[in-house]
């Protein structure tokens, strides 16, 4: 479907049935950007098919590497990936590609990236990325608004790093770009989101000397090659906490499959504080409602915090929880944007800087309303699941980014969405 197809929810629908998450885009993305390490042939199992999976692929072919799809898993082969330049029109579709910039640099000795896009949340700086490449020793230039970047002529050495925030995808590339430098690296108040230990399990497989990835400190000795590995991409936790907040909304009882609950923690407690009832397996959680839901006070902080990235989709759940939420914003300094498009469907929501006051109404009505970005289309998804009559969400393009056949599984549970041209 073209870019003018709409998503259609209607309200009112009780939820029942199981939903199998798929693989984490935030953790095949960079393992993806990964294989750029060592030439050779990886595969890649539980890779989502998605938007940002594919610009990601179409990175790689125009670097050199080559790619088909294996019995349901992800074969790529680097052996010929001896480009240097990830150029505008890719990188400024997604905030990943940025994660070229490091294994580029610590393989090939030099890179011309284009600055990254993503979601239009915050002014998203890279100067933690910057920085840290150049402690190692590489030159770094901005050129048409192009990153170039050259590391010295023997390559990238080891460097002492301390972030003054933990950035996820600057503790990435960082990790990247260490792994083949001479010498330690030490990265501190490092991230220590469950992707960038899946990263850095990835490059431990492929012969790298990690330690400490999942704690503030990660040290890193470098060594002289890698080579490929294969590798199980992690469950998606942010879709995983999507479909259990959904029971909130419609009622009735989800199960909620192939997740990992550890990564979960702290949506697990908050969700139960809210009144929802969370039966948790091994790999699965069922989640409906208690008697009453309660309002909260969320506020979204660095891994093991609540997710940012779980916002805009707890405040579409408390738009009609009786009584006052209270949501803030700790990460991005401009992550509000569905604010606006859940007033349209009634919510009561104000916004001061860095914090929402949501006052639960009775119910929401459906309206015409434009996904911002993709976390916010997922919070309309919620929020029309929940809406009387038919909800009309437009720009689906963000959605596709980060979820997986989202139409499919939310009917699956008996959900009334589908796709379709749009038709305001
Ligand atoms: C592809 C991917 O994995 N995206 C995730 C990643 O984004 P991303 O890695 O871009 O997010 P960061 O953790 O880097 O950003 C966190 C904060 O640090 C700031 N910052 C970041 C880098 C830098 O060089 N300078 C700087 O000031 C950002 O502006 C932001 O305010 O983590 C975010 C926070 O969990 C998630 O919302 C995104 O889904
Ligand atoms: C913000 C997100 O993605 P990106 O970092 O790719 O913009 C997200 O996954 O919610």
């Amino acid at each position: 479907m073209s870019k003018t197809s709409c998503i259609f929810v209607e309200g009112g629908h009780r939820l029942s049935g199981e939903v199998v998450v798929s693989g984490a885009k935030n953790a095949a993305l960079p393992a993806l950007a990964a294989t750029l390490l060592a030439p050779g042939e990886y595969q890649l199992f539980n890779v989502p098919d998605l938007l940002d999976i594919k610009t990601m692929l179409k990175l790689l072919s125009l670097l050199g590497a080559k790619w088909h799809q294996q019995k349901g898993s992800l074969v790529i082969n680097t052996s010929l990936a001896g480009k240097t330049v990830a150029p505008y029109e890719i990188v400024n579709l997604m905030r990943a590609s940025v994660l070229v910039l490091g294994p580029l640099v610590a393989r090939a000795g030099e890179a011309r990236v284009a600055r990254p896009g993503g979601c239009p949340i915050g002014k998203r700086p890279i100067d933690l990325h910057l920085k840290g490449l150049e402690a190692m020793g590489a030159k770094i230039k901005m050129e048409h608004g192009d990153i170039v970047a050259k590391a010295p002529r023997r390559g990238l050495s080891g460097a002492e790093i301390t972030f003054d925030f933990p950035s996820v995808t600057a503790t990435e590339n960082l990790m990247m770009a260490a792994v083949l430098a001479r010498g330690k690296t030490t990265i501190r108040n490092a991230a220590r989101e469950p992707e960038v230990v899946f990263l850095g399990d990835m490059l431990v497989s492929m012969g790298a000397r990690i330690k400490g990835h999942g704690t503030e400190t990660i040290s890193i000795e470098g060594v002289k090659e890698l080579s490929p590995t294969k590798i199980k991409v992690i469950p998606d936790r942010i879709e995983a906490g999507t479909y259990l907040m959904a029971p909130a909304v419609t009622g009735g009882e989800v199960e909620v499959k192939n997740l990992c609950p550890e990564h979960l923690e702290t949506v697990i407690a908050t969700l139960k504080e809210m009144g929802l009832k969370l039966e948790v397996a091994q790999d699965s959680i069922l989640s409906r409602p208690g008697k009453r839901l309660k309002p909260l006070k969320v506020r979204t902080a660095p891994y093991p915090g609540f997710p940012t990235d779980l916002q805009a989709q707890i405040m579409a759940v408390l738009s009609t929880v009786k009584g006052t939420s209270v949501i803030v914003e700790n990460i991005f300094e401009d992550r509000f944007h569905h604010v606006e498009e859940l007033k349209r469907l009634g919510a009561d929501i104000t916004v001061e800087g860095r914090v929402a006051v949501v006052n639960g109404v009775k119910k929401l009505q459906a309206a015409p309303v434009k996904a911002t970005d993709l976390r916010a289309s997922a919070s309309l998804v919620l929020a029309g699941l929940g809406a009387e009559g038919v909800t009309q969400i437009s720009e689906i393009h963000h959605l596709k980014r980060g979820y997986e056949d989202l139409c499919k599984k939310f009917s699956g549970i008996g959900a009334k969405i589908w796709e379709g041209p749009c038709q305001h």
